[in-house]
């Protein structure tokens, strides 16, 4: 006999860690099926009909109040089901807050919140306690309940909080009823002891209940599905375009020219002509490795898309065409565009052999989370996808020192040759005339710098907001950011390099700030300078494609006396940073674990990674694609999941704050101006199917609007662009984790000590008060 998996539903209040715990109940309830919905998605008259699906209802966690109709949606009504429909319900935070106030407890604020914090939790040991030990369990909750006294809810657990907030109720049942909550996160990555434990009890007491109330489950059918959606993991790949173009083979040649300076080659293959666009995603320090200098043609195809468009510019072959998306999203217009494009036979030995290269907005990344978009300024607004799609480039691997010079062109012989022979040539000039020339320092002629900070007072206003949003429940975290813009007058003017000044801007940055996912971009309107340490995503090529995401949270300035020791002591020994750097790792977790399944772990946990300017507490969080996901074989040879990946982790989370969706609505409050391509990611997908994504911070950025209709018409107004001067100025935005334990002036100067990397190239220093 066939038996049907057991079925849950679980119900997510749009909170960041709500895949853990689907995950948790599937290592718990071995073969379950969970089905997820929003608290707001449906009616309990919708899901009444239905309930005999389902084996058990989890509520998940949640920003906001159980009191509050929009924070809690169908959660409230659940506890009111009938007799007849009664159904077991495990409840975690905010869905045993409403299990509570539902029976009469009273909702009041925490005196100290927990925030990504760990207590030990004292228990009854029975119950779903039953035969578990110590617990040790990571909390995030602003708002506790006062359970009234001889009512229907028992409490199983609490905390010893001591002065800061007394007992707190950690753990709770219905006297009759078969309902379940606890108060901390059993999915936590830090919880020991009171996650599988807890639910595999919660599980054997349900099905008790179950058995001696003689429940029955329905066979599950296809309307149950058209109302729930597929269960998690689903193991359904991402929509496939068809396969239109027979594969290409990469050609590839490897050279070995250690004294060959990477600026050199840029310089070879164009970074000097500001008027034509150029990408360089530079390794400029470790962890990094390699570093890709696109050999861009005049024909090279270019990609922008605004958000809110619905039509995507495609710069191919000097004609510019405007595409309606139609039925397609950018994503997965893009997707299309890479799936016409999968190419073989590259080296094994170097992630990138050809693809697209350029950044996705921050805005962007809001578009998908359905959060209204501040209103822009069309002028002077950069494009929310900027793309070039290379097929000529060069590698260089700085561990070994191997140049891989390669093109996607068929019988692209003769570019080959005379590339491999231009960098011989010119390593052999470098090794004459002493090693190589290190990049001019610009400091000389950039003395008219006006640099706008954000002003002092009302930034540190916005951090008490936000720490009143800490407080009242709606946030873990809130990743606060300003922008500040440096203003030069008439570089252009300036005797040396007048068509470089961007690149050598660049050189000066790498030189000042170097960093593992530094990067130049100058795809016109925009170009960008990066000096960024911080990898969100990068997904390697199949048949066993691992998705690696390394968070950062927990910054402190480097400066004399400030050793490792001390390092390690103020970040990985320090409650509040590392509990910044946890929640953004159980939100990571989340996201990965949505779009890939089950296999998420935590690679590495809060070590602190020196960089030049700064130490700061990095986490690495790994998964693999289900095994079942066997059709899509061909999707992950093209890296289609894990552009998928990047689709549904957008924003990254260390620059919103947890949970995502509630903390960027604040945020967007909260802040003046969009943030445009700070926030967001830059980097590459890859024809041969792996991509590495990092996220735009230490970043500067200039909007270019002689080369406005350069998007279009690439290459006709170089000589205009040129010939002019004009001022350039240069957006840098900068910010930090605000938690509940933040003080204002701490992260005013963490935020200029972020900002101070990337302004040292304009020879401007920020001024302490202003
Ligand atoms: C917001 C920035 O950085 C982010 C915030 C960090 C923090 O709060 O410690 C660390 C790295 C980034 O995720 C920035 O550099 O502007
Ligand atoms: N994690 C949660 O579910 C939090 C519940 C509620 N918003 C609180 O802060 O107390």
């Amino acid at each position: 006999m066939i038996t049907e998996p057991h079925r849950f539903l679980l119900i997510d209040s749009y909170d960041s860690f709500t895949y853990n715990l689907a995950s948790l109940c599937r290592r718990s309830i071995p073969n379950c099926r969970i089905h997820i919905i929003k608290n707001d998605q449906l009616s309990l008259s919708e899901i009444i009909p239905y309930i005999g699906y389902f084996s058990g209802i989890i509520v998940g966690p949640g920003p906001g109040s159980p009191q509050v109709a929009e924070d809690i949606g169908i959660v409230k009504d659940l506890w009111r089901i009938g007799d007849e429909h009664l159904i077991p319900i495990f409840g975690v935070c905010l869905g045993l807050q409403s299990l509570a106030v539902e029976h009469g407890a009273q909702l009041k604020r925490l005196a100290i919140v927990k925030h990504g914090q760990v207590s030990r939790i004292k228990h009854t040991g029975v119950d779903i306690f039953k035969a578990v030990t110590k617990v040790h369990a990571v909390r995030y909750h602003s708002l506790h309940v006062e359970l009234a006294a001889d009512g229907e809810i028992e409490q199983l657990a609490w905390a010893e909080d001591g002065d800061e907030n007394g007992d707190v109720v950690m753990a709770i049942k219905h006297k009759t009823k078969p309902f379940w909550a606890v108060q901390y996160h059993p999915e936590s990555v830090l919880t020991e002891g009171g996650g599988i434990e807890v639910m595999l009890n919660f599980w054997r007491l349900a099905r008790n209940w179950v058995n001696s109330h003689g429940r029955r489950i329905l066979p599950w059918d296809t309307q149950a599905t058209s109302l729930f959606g597929l269960p998690w993991p689903n193991l359904r790949s991402p929509p496939r375009s068809p396969r239109q173009t027979v594969s290409t083979a990469v050609t590839t040649t490897v050279l070995n020219l250690p004294h060959l300076h990477l600026t050199a080659i840029c310089e070879l293959f164009g970074a000097l002509d500001e008027s034509s666009p150029f990408v360089l995603l530079d390794s400029a320090s470790q962890p990094g490795r390699f570093s890709i200098i696109g050999c861009l043609t005049p024909s090279s195809p270019r990609i922008t898309y605004s958000v809110g468009d619905s039509t995507v510019h495609l710069n191919e072959a000097g004609s510019c065409s405007c595409i309606g998306l139609g039925s397609h999203d950018i994503w997965s217009w893009l997707a299309s565009f890479m799936n016409k494009r999968k190419v073989y036979g590259g080296s094994p030995h170097i992630p990138f052999w050809g693809g697209l290269v350029g950044y996705l907005s921050y805005e962007l990344g809001i578009e998908s989370l359905h959060v209204p978009l501040k209103p822009a300024s069309h002028e002077g607004r950069h494009p929310d996808v900027n793309f070039v799609f290379i097929e000529r480039s060069v590698v260089l691997d700085t561990a070994t020192n191997n140049i891989y010079v390669q093109s996607l062109i068929q019988d692209d012989d003769l570019w080959l040759e005379q590339a491999v022979g231009l960098l011989q040539s010119t390593a052999q000039k470098h090794v004459l005339c002493t090693e190589n020339v290190l990049p001019s320092s610009t400091k000389g002629r950039l003395q008219s710098s006006v640099v706008s900070l954000p002003h002092q007072q009302t930034y540190k206003s916005r951090i008490d907001i936000a720490k009143e949003h800490l407080f009242a429940g709606d946030s873990y975290e809130l990743c606060l950011t300003a922008r500040t813009r440096v203003k030069l007058s008439s570089p252009v003017a300036s005797k040396t390099s007048p068509h470089s000044i961007s690149w050598q801007r660049y050189k000066r940055l790498r030189e000042v700030n170097p960093a593992p996912h530094a990067a130049y971009l100058r795809l016109h309107p925009t170009t960008m300078l990066s000096s960024s340490p911080e990898r969100f995503l990068s997904f390697t090529r199949a048949p066993q494609p691992t998705y690696q995401l390394r968070p950062i949270k927990g910054t402190i300035r480097k400066g004399p006396g400030i050793t490792r020791a001390i390092a390690e002591e103020a970040l990985a020994g320090s409650t509040k940073e590392v509990a910044e750097n946890l929640m953004i790792v159980d939100l990571i977790r989340h996201d990965l674990h949505g779009v890939i399944g089950e296999d998420v772990q935590v690679k590495q946990f809060c070590q602190v990674e020196e960089y030049k300017t700064v130490w700061q507490l990095v986490s690495v969080i790994e998964g693999k694609p289900a095994e079942e996901m066997q059709d899509s074989q061909e999707h992950r040879a093209n890296g289609a999941l894990g552009w998928e990946v990047l689709r549904q982790s957008l924003p990254p989370g260390s620059m919103t704050g947890a949970p995502k969706k509630r903390s960027v609505e604040i945020l967007q409050a909260l802040e003046d101006d969009e943030r445009g391509i700070y926030s967001g990611v830059f980097g590459y997908w890859c024809v041969g199917g792996g991509g590495d994504w990092s996220v735009t911070i230490r970043s500067c950025f200039k909007y270019d609007d002689h080369h406005t209709s350069n998007i279009h018409t690439l290459g006709q107004d170089r000589d205009r662009a040129d010939s002019e001067s004009s001022d350039e100025e240069w957006v840098i935005g900068a910010g930090g984790a605000i938690t509940a334990l933040s003080d204002a002036d701490a992260e005013w100067e963490e935020m200029i000590v972020k900002l101070q990397s990337v302004l040292r190239v304009f020879g401007a220093v920020a001024p302490r008060g202003n």
